[in-house]
């Protein structure tokens, strides 16, 4: 019989795991390109679902890479689950890309791990610190640079963009401190910021819609397409940024 984890422990147990797998499947000379991405899907998906079937039957599951698990309209406790964040960049090759293992509750990220598997990195929403240091004047954005709205914070704000793969990576990269915000829009889904935002308020950072509003999982349409993560210091100056028309 398996063992009775905590939603914590378990949440982190799949994070890493998931990571184990995608890292054992990185072999360039055997496979490249979208292949290993799809694979890498694949495989992570199938074993953290078998593990969460095991593990939390009663549970609801939303995860990119699957149908729906249960009736997320009737239960509380929903997991969401990102198994690979960044396919792309782990594609191609590069070290930014994540798992995310969320549990929502009541549409709450109450317990979320992170794993960035190739840079050797688990955050964990029980265990994070909290993010102190100077600020460093710098914004994560994607890979393929600003949205109109994280080109409007860098602007006002006078920030520094850095390109970085991967939702999970770039809230890390704040988590961490080595960015002050990241600023999203223009589409995402629920798997790509829940764990993310999860371990980023239980870090003390400033979580919310780019309005402002705050942000709440397992709505019927998974679609969470912006959002804004950031040291508490600037919050009211970044919404300031994103509130005023350019
Ligand atoms: N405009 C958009 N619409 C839908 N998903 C988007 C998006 N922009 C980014 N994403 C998703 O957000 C994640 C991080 O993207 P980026 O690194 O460009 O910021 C990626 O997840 P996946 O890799 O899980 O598909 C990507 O697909
Ligand atoms: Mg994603």
């Amino acid at each position: 019989m398996p063992v009775r984890l905590s939603d914590a422990d378990l949440a982190a147990r799949l994070a890493e795991g998931a990571g184990e797998i995608l890292n054992g499947i990185r072999h360039r000379d055997l496979l490249d390109g979208r292949v290993v991405g799809d694979v890498g899907d694949m495989l992570a998906q199938a074993w953290i679902s078998t593990v969460l079937r095991v593990h939390r039957p009663h549970d609801a599951v939303l995860s990119e890479e699957a149908e729906d698990v249960g009736d997320r309209s009737t239960t509380s406790r929903v997991w969401i689950i990102d198994p690979l964040d960044g396919t792309n960049e782990f594609s191609l090759g590069t070290d930014n890309w994540a798992v995310h293992v969320a549990l929502a509750v009541d549409g709450d990220p109450e317990v979320a791990a992170v794993s960035l598997p190739a840079q050797g990195e688990l955050f964990r929403s029980d265990t994070v610190d909290e993010v102190t240091g100077p600020l460093t004047g710098r914004l994560a954005v994607s890979r393929y640079g600003h949205s109109y709205h994280s080109a409007a914070v860098a602007d006002r704000l006078r920030m520094g963009a850095v390109q970085i793969g991967s939702a999970g990576a770039k809230a890390m990269a704040v988590v961490r401190g080595d960015v002050d915000a990241y600023v999203h829009s223009g589409g995402q889904y629920e798997w790509d910021n829940c764990a993310p935002v999860g371990v980023a308020l239980a870090a003390g950072l400033h979580c919310s819609r780019i309005d402002g509003r705050p942000i709440t999982y397992n709505n019927p349409q998974p679609y969470m397409p912006d959002f804004v993560i950031c040291r508490s210091e600037i919050a009211d100056a970044v919404l300031d940024a994103l509130s005023t028309p350019w």
